[in-house]
């Protein structure tokens, strides 16, 4: 495994630590890969990991899958069965898409965290669990409980400890390292010619980090037998079109330079390359693109009829059907250079 030192040693550090963890990121982001580090680093480590995807499971089945059944407790329990509240006693248990739990299922799931004693399904016997309970969401789970999809009081069981796993694309420094280790992993002696890494530090990785093991995986495949250097021939057309909107300070201000036309194209071929993608898209990103480019557009277009205008703000106002207030406020407010 292979992430991030900082998070790392946060997490080998709370480990230890007999507390419930929280773990944001997006999808394919690494958070079950950072739950079993933290299951393995801790010591738990020889007792079971356990996990369920709790989006994933119908509410009556979820019930059964957690906290077990009785003989006879429903048509078709002709056994008992254990649920992986007990299995995972004494181990961890994962909760993976915590935010995807129904409400009831999260009633349930509360009475545990808050009690440690739950029963079977059909069951009369109370039992107690010790499970650690790692959860995760690639759902921001703050803005859920505004909205009153998710539980405040089960949030704050949950969230003892908050691990948030930054999307690849916010972290693009360690994309070289991931391929080395990906490399290394699949025992390939093969390497990525750089203009193969840039071509990758420009995508947006809607997929993360299962999307570049996927990625890497491919080429390598492709490439056996013909080079021992992947160039980018080898890597999907996805990543030879799309150029990042989202980059670091300094290279938006870049950004901010680029002619307007090619600003406008690079938008599209980006939000073109997520709505062909099979990857998960974040529905908020994409929206923040189109803010981002409301805030661009109109930039653009006040400055380019200032410039028409030399200057002259009534008269660019009156040109762009706006008045003079708004177009003040519009410079003031999206960024603008205001001496103009
Ligand atoms: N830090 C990492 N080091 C090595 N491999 C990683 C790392 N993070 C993710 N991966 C790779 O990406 C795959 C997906 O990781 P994982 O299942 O942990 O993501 P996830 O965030 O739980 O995704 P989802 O939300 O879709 O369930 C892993 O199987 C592994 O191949």
């Amino acid at each position: 495994m292979l992430i991030y030192s900082d998070l790392l040693k946060f997490a080998y550090k709370i480990a230890k630590k007999n507390v419930n963890v929280l773990i944001e990121g997006e999808t394919g982001t690494g958070k079950e890969v950072l739950a079993h580090f933290i299951h393995s680093a801790s010591m738990r480590y020889d007792h079971p990991f356990v996990g369920v995807n709790c989006g994933a499971v119908s509410e009556t089945l979820l019930e059964s899958e957690l906290f077990g059944y009785e003989k006879g407790a429903f048509t078709g329990a002709v056994k008992e069965k254990k649920g992986i509240f007990e299995i995972a006693n004494r181990g961890t248990l994962f909760l993976d898409e915590i935010g995807e739990a129904s409400l009831a299922t999260q009633v349930k799931l509360l009475r545990v965290l808050e009690t440690g004693e739950y029963m079977r399904v059909g069951g009369e016997t109370v039992r107690k669990t010790n499970a650690r309970i790692i959860a995760a969401t690639h759902v921001n789970l703050a803005k859920a409980v505004e909205e009153r999809n998710f539980r405040e009081d089960l949030l704050y069981r949950l969230d003892v400890v908050k691990l948030t796993i930054p999307p690849l694309r916010e972290r693009l420094e360690d994309l070289p390292l991931l391929v080395e280790y990906f490399l290394k992993k699949l025992n390939i002696s093969m390497t990525f010619s750089e203009d193969s890494i840039a071509c990758m530090r420009q995508y947006y990785w809607p997929g993360n980090v299962r999307e570049l093991f996927n990625v890497v995986k491919r080429a390598v495949t492709l490439a056996e037998g013909e080079t021992a250097v992947i160039t980018p021939s080898y890597l999907p057309e996805k990543l030879k079109v799309s150029l990042p909107l989202k980059r670091a300070d300094d290279e938006q201000d870049k950004k901010k330079e680029l002619d307007f036309e090619v600003y406008l194209q690079q938008w599209v071929t980006h939000v073109l390359s997520m709505w062909r993608s099979n990857e998960k898209v974040d529905l908020e990103y994409v929206l923040s693109l189109v803010r981002e480019m409301e805030v661009e557009m109109s930039r653009s277009f006040i400055m380019k009829t200032l410039k028409e205008t030399i200057g002259n703000r009534k008269e660019a106002a009156e040109r762009l059907n706006i008045t003079v207030r708004k177009l003040r406020y519009l410079l003031k407010e999206k960024g603008s250079d205001s001496k103009l």
